[in-house]
């Protein structure tokens, strides 16, 4: 049964929406509508437009009979500048301040608009590049991983710092905790990732950096590439980071532990 012009689009919008970075081929669309593909690629037209229009990002199109259009998820610097200026204003609040130079984040991290738009924005930075896998640690980090993953189409794989036999044989990596300065370990299950990916590093929070830079060492045990190394925030650190190569969407610029304030600024990702 033919679907209407205004039905398809919305249709289908969803559908480019709902499977980014996912090659889907004009016939399917013809198929699942009963449209001709010429009607299907001037419904693709319209729609490219407006989701430039509306800096949802963009539809790439591959020519050919195996060729089709697939979504990017890409948000403009400005638009991911004006969430990230919102959530700094949310995370100067009182009272976030935690012992040792943390920021209370939990409440942030459990709303799910939030961690939309994190995970766009964060997956816009990385939407041309080859991506295998993201990467956390348990626990604060799975939902932000999770949001990237989805926004790149790829699995995400979580690093415990606790052995689980339901994790079955792992990889296990001892690393300084920066803030601590303690040895801690973390381990990975050997079936999370192939050797030779590329690998993307996210997590809620740097201090010391020795959490990511644990991380960066179970990469080099599975023979894979880090990628890149996305933090949602991080904290202002008196000592040697040991870490120097990474993003942050949220920086805080300043602790008064007098008045318990902090001053949240956005992350070097806008540098
Ligand atoms: O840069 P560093 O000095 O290594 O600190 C950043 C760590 C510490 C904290 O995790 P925890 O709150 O310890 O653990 P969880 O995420 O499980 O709450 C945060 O989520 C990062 O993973």
């Amino acid at each position: 049964m033919k679907v209407r012009r205004s039905e398809r689009l919305v249709d289908m919008t969803q559908y480019l929406l709902e499977h980014p970075h996912t090659l889907i081929t004009l016939p399917f669309f013809a198929k699942r509508y009963g449209s001709a593909k010429s009607s299907i690629s001037e419904d693709l037209g319209i729609i490219k437009k407006t989701f430039i229009a509306r800096d949802k990002g963009f539809l790439e199109t591959l020519p050919g009979a195996a060729g089709g259009v697939r979504f990017i998820p890409k948000m403009s610097e400005s638009s991911a500048l004006e969430i990230v200026e919102e959530l700094c204003k949310r995370l100067s609040e009182k009272d976030r301040l935690l012992p040792g130079g943390y920021v209370y984040l939990s409440d942030l991290l459990g709303e799910p608009e939030l961690l939309r738009q994190v995970g766009q924005i964060i997956a816009s930075k990385y939407s041309d590049q080859k991506i295998d896998a993201v990467m956390t640690v348990a626990t604060k980090g799975v939902p932000i991983a999770q949001a990237v993953a989805y926004h790149l189409n790829v699995p995400f794989v979580i690093v415990r710092r606790d052995s689980k036999i339901t994790e079955g044989s792992t990889v296990s990596v001892n690393y300084v905790s920066g803030s601590s300065e303690r040895i801690e370990k973390m381990e990975l299950s050997k079936r999370s990732l192939k050797r030779g990916s590329r690998v993307l590093v996210v997590d809620d929070f740097m201090k010391g950096g020795g959490t990511v830079n644990g991380m960066k060492g179970l990469i080099e045990e599975f023979e894979s590439e880090l990628a890149g190394i996305m933090v949602f925030a991080e904290s202002t650190f008196s000592g040697r980071r040991m870490i120097d190569s990474y993003d942050s969407l949220l920086c805080v610029e300043a602790v008064d532990s007098q008045t318990k304030t902090i001053k949240v600024v956005p992350g070097n990702y806008f540098k």
